[in-house]
C-alpha cells in the first residue's frame, strides 16, 4: 500500500481533503481518525500536523505527502525529500515584516532580533543572504504581536491577504523571502507503486480546475479566425452541422480568459456559445 500523509487541521487541510477527493481516493469521514485506508486504490492515508509531514516523508516511513513549501524547507530535511509537485492552493508568501516605517531594507536587520514560527526557512535565508542578526526568537504563533510586547525588532511571517499585519500596524520590507503554496512531496528518487498514478490524478485535477470546455457553432466562413481564439490543447474538435455554411466546435480554454473568448466569439458571428467545467481530465 503507498502510504500518503495528509494535513489533520489548519490552512492546508480542507483543500488537500477536498483535492484528494476530486482524484477519486476516499478520505476519512470523522476528523479525529489518524489512519484512513482507501482499499480499491491501495493508499493509507496517515493525518498529521502539516509541519512534521516532511519529517516522516524524509524518514522513509510515509512514501508520500500533501504539505506547505515554507513547512517542508523550514523542516529542514535536506536531500532526504523532495517536491514532487505545486498543487496550487494555500498560497502565501514569507517576507519580513516590522511596524510601518522602522525598517526600509533588510540589510538593516543586521544586529536586530527577529521573531518567527519558521526558524529554520529564516535562518537559511539569513545565511545565504550573510546577514547577521543578533537572533531569531521563535513564537508558536501570533507573531504579530512580538514586536509591540517588545521581544523582537521584525517578524518573518506567513502573509495571505495581509490583513493580520494590516491590523497589528505593521508592513513589509524586502522581496519575498519565500513564495508558498501547498505542494506533494516524496522520498528523493524513489518511486513506489502507485506514486505515479497519484500525480496523473492530482495532474488531472489541477488541470481541471484551470481550465473550462466552450463549445460554439461558427459560420464556416469566421472559422478560421475564432479557432484562432479556441487552439485548445491539442487541437480542437470540429463537427458538421445540418446546415452546411456552419460548424460546431469543441475546444479547452483556460477559465480565466472564458468572457473574453466568449466575447470574441460572440463578435465573430458564433452563437450558442456554451463554457462549461470539466470535472477530471487525463492527458
Ligand atoms: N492565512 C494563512 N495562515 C496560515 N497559513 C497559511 C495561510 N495561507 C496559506 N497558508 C499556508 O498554510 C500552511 C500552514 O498551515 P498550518 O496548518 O500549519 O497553519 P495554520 O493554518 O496557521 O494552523 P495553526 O496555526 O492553527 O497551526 C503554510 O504552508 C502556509 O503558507
Ligand atoms: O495575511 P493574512 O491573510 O492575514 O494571513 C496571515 C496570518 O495568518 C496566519 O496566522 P493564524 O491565523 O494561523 O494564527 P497563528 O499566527 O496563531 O498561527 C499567519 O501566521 C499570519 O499571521
Ligand atoms: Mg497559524
Amino acid at each position: 500500500m503507498l502510504r500518503i500523509a495528509v494535513p489533520n487541521k489548519g490552512s492546508l487541510s480542507d483543500a488537500a481533503r477536498e483535492t484528494l477527493i476530486e482524484a477519486g481516493y476516499r478520505q476519512r469521514r470523522d476528523s479525529k481518525e489518524l489512519v484512513f485506508v482507501d482499499p480499491d486504490n491501495s493508499v493509507e492515508f496517515f493525518y498529521l500536523r502539516p509541519r512534521d509531514i516532511a519529517i516522516y516523508v524524509a524518514k522513509g516511513t510515509l512514501d508520500a505527502g500533501l504539505t506547505g513549501r515554507d513547512l517542508f524547507l523550514d523542516a529542514q530535511v535536506g536531500d532526504a525529500a523532495e517536491e514532487l509537485m505545486a498543487l496550487g492552493f494555500a498560497r502565501s508568501t514569507f517576507h519580513f515584516a516590522a511596524p510601518s516605517g522602522a525598517f526600509t531594507s533588510v540589510a538593516e536587520l543586521a544586529g536586530k532580533r527577529i521573531a518567527t514560527s519558521y526558524d529554520g526557512l529564516l535562518s537559511d535565508y539569513l545565511k545565504s543572504s550573510a546577514i547577521d542578526t543578533n537572533k531569531i526568537v521563535h513564537l508558536d504563533g501570533a507573531v504579530e504581536s512580538s514586536v509591540k510586547l517588545g521581544v523582537a525588532d521584525a517578524i518573518a511571517d506567513v502573509v495571505e491577504t495581509g490583513s493580520t499585519l494590516k491590523a497589528a500596524g505593521m508592513e513589509i520590507f524586502g522581496e519575498p523571502i519565500l513564495r508558498s503554496e501547498a505542494i506533494l512531496i516524496g522520498q528523493t528518487g524513489k518511486h513506489p507503486a502507485g506514486l505515479d498514478k497519484l500525480i496523473q490524478r492530482l495532474h488531472g485535477v489541477l488541470v481541471a480546475r484551470e481550465y473550462v470546455m466552450v463549445d460554439y457553432d461558427v459560420p464556416r466562413a469566421h472559422m478560421e479566425a475564432a479557432l484562432k481564439v479556441t487552439p485548445g490543447l491539442e487541437s480542437p474538435t470540429i463537427s458538421p452541422l445540418a446546415d452546411d455554411d456552419w460548424v460546431a466546435v469543441r475546444s479547452m480554454a483556460k477559465k480565466k480568459d472564458m468572457n473574453r473568448i466568449m466575447d470574441e466569439l460572440y463578435e465573430m458571428g458564433a452563437k450558442a456559445i456554451l463554457a462549461s467545467a470539466i470535472h477530471a481530465i487525463r492527458l
